[in-house]
């Protein structure tokens, strides 16, 4: 499980917000694991809970009645920067001179360490080790010398990175996304009020409507009383950095991104695995959950070619299991494969089998499946991967592993199948991705498959000018 975090803000007009925001982090649970929290504001003061581990556990009974207030944010994260507790888990709350802050954060800031301690030399003291403070600090800073937009404008200036993040100063709730717009955020209507989040599935979730993305350097000011919102242009960018990973395994399926329904992509991209590198088999076997729509595309597109591939549900997944990717050892990686996913005999004794995933990362999937389908009777067991070969580490919000432990890090298409014991295994081209999403490879970030980023990392090669020229911008609403 390669996670990252979720961000939501909701205005209304008449009611808390508590429950709501509560439903969404159920909706966008999948993108974070390790903390959950809501921070409300009543008009007269914030109220927070922020809680380690999963939405259901970090929310009793009684703690949505204690947050009061028709506007509110809230967080799912899995940390990137700082540590793993309380300090770290989100949203932020910051309280200063002219107001209150709370802040959520989707994304990693590459310079935050060095924002980080020349607030320190000013005074500021951090509770946390993690890049989502000093996003608050440096904005609560601005706050005092500037209006909430032009303060907004100048820390966007500031940090570098990926961030979506969701605010509230004092009662109004704000969405910002970055300049080249890595992460996804998004604006809902609801029957009584506004949402912004990282995917529609948690508009969805509250019956409302999805308006539109938020683009990249936009600043979307909700009004407090739930009637609208202005949205405000900082800064533009010449070129996107979406992170095209959102697309092929983070969010879920039935969300939009970018104006793309994840599913759809999936699916084409599967189609395309079929035409760059289609295998003649018995059956097609998706590997669950994320392989799903990746297969049915394959299989279709097998279907459409004329093949007799059949399509079946050969591996069933436990869903109490999760985690694979956290578990301290190799060792404890390996047998967590093993209790999550079990092979249906029937489908497979006896057959040529292609499994359909959408990444190898570490290879501790891949390796253990093949042995499983073997041991399950499968004479031979091809393998077909929705993206290319993940080559180097995500600095922009995922936790991935470091480049060591990426089985495509220093190995050949045909030393990784030599390990991983397959009869035949293929990825997905770069150029597929980018055709499917319709987009160039210079408006994606492609930093983990090709080991170039669109951001100044030390250490790591950029694909693009460092620093990139802002065409505009400006502090003034902007049309919808
Ligand atoms: O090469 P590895 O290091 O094993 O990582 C890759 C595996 O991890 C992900 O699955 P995940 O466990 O997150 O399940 P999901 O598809 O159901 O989200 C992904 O879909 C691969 O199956
Ligand atoms: N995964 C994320 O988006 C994490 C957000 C932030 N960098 C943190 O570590 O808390």
């Amino acid at each position: 499980m390669h996670e990252k975090c979720g961000v939501v803000g909701i205005s209304l007009r008449d009611r808390n917000a508590a429950r709501p925001l509560y439903y969404s982090l159920y909706a966008l649970q999948h993108r974070g694991q390790e903390s959950a929290g809501i921070v409300t504001h009543d008009g007269f003061q914030q109220h927070s809970h922020v809680e380690m581990g999963l939405v259901g556990d970090a929310f009793g009974p009684g703690d949505l009645e204690s947050l009061n207030g028709s506007n509110g944010i809230g967080h799912v994260r899995y940390p990137t920067a700082g540590s793993v507790n309380a300090c770290c888990a989100q949203p932020f709350s910051v309280s200063f001179k002219s107001g209150s802050l709370g802040l959520s954060h989707n994304g990693n800031l590459v310079n935050a360490d060095e924002i980080g301690d020349e607030l320190a030399d000013l005074g500021h003291a951090f509770t946390s080790d993690g890049d989502t403070e000093v996003i608050a600090h440096d904005l609560a800073r601005n706050l005092l010398e500037e209006d909430l937009v032009r303060a907004v404008k100048r820390t966007m200036e500031r940090i570098h990175g990926s961030y979506s993040l969701t605010i509230m100063h004092d009662e109004t709730v704000l969405g910002v996304r970055d300049p080249e717009g890595n992460r996804p955020l998004c604006i809902g209507e609801l029957e009584d009020g506004y949402v912004l989040t990282s995917e529609s599935a948690a508009i969805d979730t509250l019956d409302g409507e999805l308006v539109r993305d938020v683009r990249p350097g936009e600043l979307v000011v909700l009004h407090p009383d739930g009637t609208g919102y202005d949205t405000y242009q900082l800064i533009e960018r010449e070129n996107t950095a979406h992170c095209f990973f959102e697309h092929v395994y983070f969010a879920r399926p039935d969300s939009t991104i970018d104006e793309s329904l994840v599913y759809e992509v999936r699916r084409e991209l599967g189609r395309k695995l079929w035409e760059e590198s289609g295998v003649e088999s018995d059956v097609v076997l998706p590997v669950p959950d994320s392989g799903r729509a990746f297969a049915s595309g394959y299989a279709e597109a097998a279907q459409d070619d004329g093949s007799d591939i059949e399509f079946a549900e050969g591996l069933m997944k436990n869903r109490y299991v999760g985690r694979t990717f956290i578990m301290p050892t190799q060792d404890e990686r390996e047998r967590a494969v093993r209790l999550k996913l079990n092979p249906i005999k029937s489908t497979i004794e006896g057959k040529k089998v292609t499994i359909i995933d959408d990444s190898i990362v570490r290879g501790t999937t891949s390796t253990q499946l093949i042995g499983l389908l073997r041991d399950a009777g499968a004479e031979e067991v091809h393998v077909r991967i929705g993206a290319p070969p993940i080559v180097a580490p995500c600095y922009m919000g995922i936790d991935m592993a470091s480049r060591d432990e990426l089985i495509a890090g220093d190995q050949s298409v045909e030393e990784i199948r030599d390990e991983i014991e397959s009869d035949s295994l293929s990825y997905l081209s770069i150029d597929a991705i980018a055709e499917t999403l319709e987009t160039s490879q210079t408006d994606l970030c492609l930093g983990c498959v090709t080991g170039e980023y669109p951001y100044d990392i030390e250490g790591e090669e950029t694909d693009r000018d460092v620093v990139r020229p802002d065409i505009g911008g400006s502090a003034a609403p902007a049309d919808d």
